[in-house]
């Protein structure tokens, strides 16, 4: 359970970790000894190209049992058929999309990987150019296999269970209403308890960093030291059979080893897994009046080569006080330059409290009209403006991406859960315009 697992904290920290049952393991002073300690071997993963520059440059150095290297050829793998990056399955659809909870296969023989299901997305994995938004709708733990992604970062967002990963740099326990990101080439296996569902959004160029804070200051919204990263941990297993599964160029292979890949005895750098509890977040907003643009509940951003411009940034809308005066308080109508995807993980969300369910999803394409439903506009319209607690009880969050994102053939059909009468939730607002004021 959650107990049993250690963290180092702070977003980005150069750490130097190891597994306390082997002290004294990592090397003092250099990365490469001769021999190293406790008859080990030294591998670096680069997160970052080796001249990257040095405020953006990331690298770990693990020493394990035996290097990564050790296993046999890769072959395509064909258990997770609905994850990918074709965007061209379907014609463009321009439509406001939402989408009822997806179901979670019933049983126990779907693993995470299995589970891994492509709602929409655009680029290109060649490229390191684009984005993409998966559910995992899972009922079994990884058993003797693990994952890593050779095209970008997962962002994972649980939604329902909780998730139990192992990766090279030690274990991480994650609940609803945390997130946790594991970041490009990391290997990773999930132990889930029963029924399991989540979001995950995937970015190929960039990593993901802290937004600036501008004026705010030094200190809020998601604080640096609230970020945490597992201990070295590692376990000296050898089986039959362990098979690392990867995404490469949008395909999936597999590769089997004796051995477990979890082998990491220590490793120091600033390239590692974390997570981050949503609870945490110092949520900054207007205390006058108007409603400030959602960027204001950015957790992180991976951003683009455009200046203020992400590829994709993840952003909440938390429990919070609203206070402004003579003001619409509820989301503004809207078009945006921007992909709007949004998830609920628990509760309702305030724009719009009908069939956006926990586990659901919309999307609200570039330029494509969006807002407050009837029910909404009229109530906020006329509510008493008193200080007043929003969102206690619900948590939902938005994948804002500048990319113009297509959905697959599951997210439009196979899957069944596109609400065909979405559009009808705007269309009772009724005409208020009088000439005379
Ligand atoms: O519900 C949405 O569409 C997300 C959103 C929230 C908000 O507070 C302002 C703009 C916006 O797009
Ligand atoms: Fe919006």
């Amino acid at each position: 359970m959650g107990e049993d697992y250690k963290y180092l904290t702070g977003f980005g920290s150069h750490f130097a970790t190891e597994d306390p049952r082997c002290p004294d393991t990592l090397p003092v002073g250099q990365n490469s000894p001769q021999k190293c300690p406790r008859g080990l071997y030294a591998e670096q993963l680069s997160g970052t190209a080796f001249t990257a520059p040095r405020l953006e440059n990331s690298r770990s150095w693990l020493y394990r049992i035996r290097p990564s290297v050790v296993h046999m050829p890769f072959i395509r793998y064909h258990g997770a058929p609905h994850f990918h990056d074709n965007w061209s399955e379907q014609p463009p659809d321009p439509n406001q999309m939402r989408w009822s909870p997806f179901d979670i296969p019933p049983g126990g023989s779907v693993d995470f990987v299995d589970g891994l299901h492509t709602v929409c997305g655009a680029g290109d994995a060649r490229g390191r150019h684009g984005v993409a938004v998966h559910m995992y709708l899972c009922n079994a733990s990884m058993n003797n296999r693990a994952f890593y992604n050779s095209d970008g970062d997962f962002l994972i967002v649980p939604q329902q269970g909780s998730l139990d990963i192992v990766t090279e740099f030690g274990r991480i326990h994650v609940a609803p209403n945390e997130i946790v990101v594991i970041q490009q080439g990391m290997r990773f296996s999930v132990a889930v308890s029963g029924p399991t569902r989540g979001y995950i959004l995937e970015v190929y160029d960039n990593h993901f960093r802290l937004p600036d804070l501008g004026p705010i200051g030094a200190n809020g919204l998601a604080n640096p030291r609230d970020f945490k990263t597992p201990v070295a941990w590692f376990e000296d297993r050898e089986v039959e059979t362990f098979r690392i599964i990867s995404k490469f160029q949008g395909a999936l292979f597999v590769a089997t080893q004796k051995h477990s890949p979890f082998d990491v005895v220590a490793w120091h750098g600033n390239y590692a897994p974390y997570k981050y509890n949503l609870a945490d977040f110092m949520v900054i907003n207007s205390v006058s009046f108007d409603h400030c643009d959602p960027s204001i509940f950015t957790v992180l951003t991976c951003p683009s080569h455009k200046s203020g411009t992400a590829i994709a940034d993840f952003v909440i809308f938390p429990p919070r006080w609203s206070v402004q005066e003579h003001t619409f308080r509820p989301p503004y109508y809207h078009r945006n330059c921007m992909s709007e995807f949004m998830g609920l993980i628990y509760g309702s969300y305030e724009a719009k409290e009908g069939a956006f369910r926990p586990g659901g999803a919309s999307l609200h394409s570039m330029m494509t009209p969006h807002g407050p439903d009837k029910n909404c506009f009229e109530g906020a319209s006329n509510a008493k403006l008193e200080p007043q607690r929003v969102a206690d009880g619900t948590q939902s969050f938005m994948f804002e991406s500048s990319l113009s994102m297509a959905v697959t053939k599951w997210g439009a059909e196979t899957c069944q859960k596109l609400d065909a009468k979405y559009y009808e939730c705007w269309q009772a607002l009724e005409k208020h315009f009088k000439i005379s004021n």
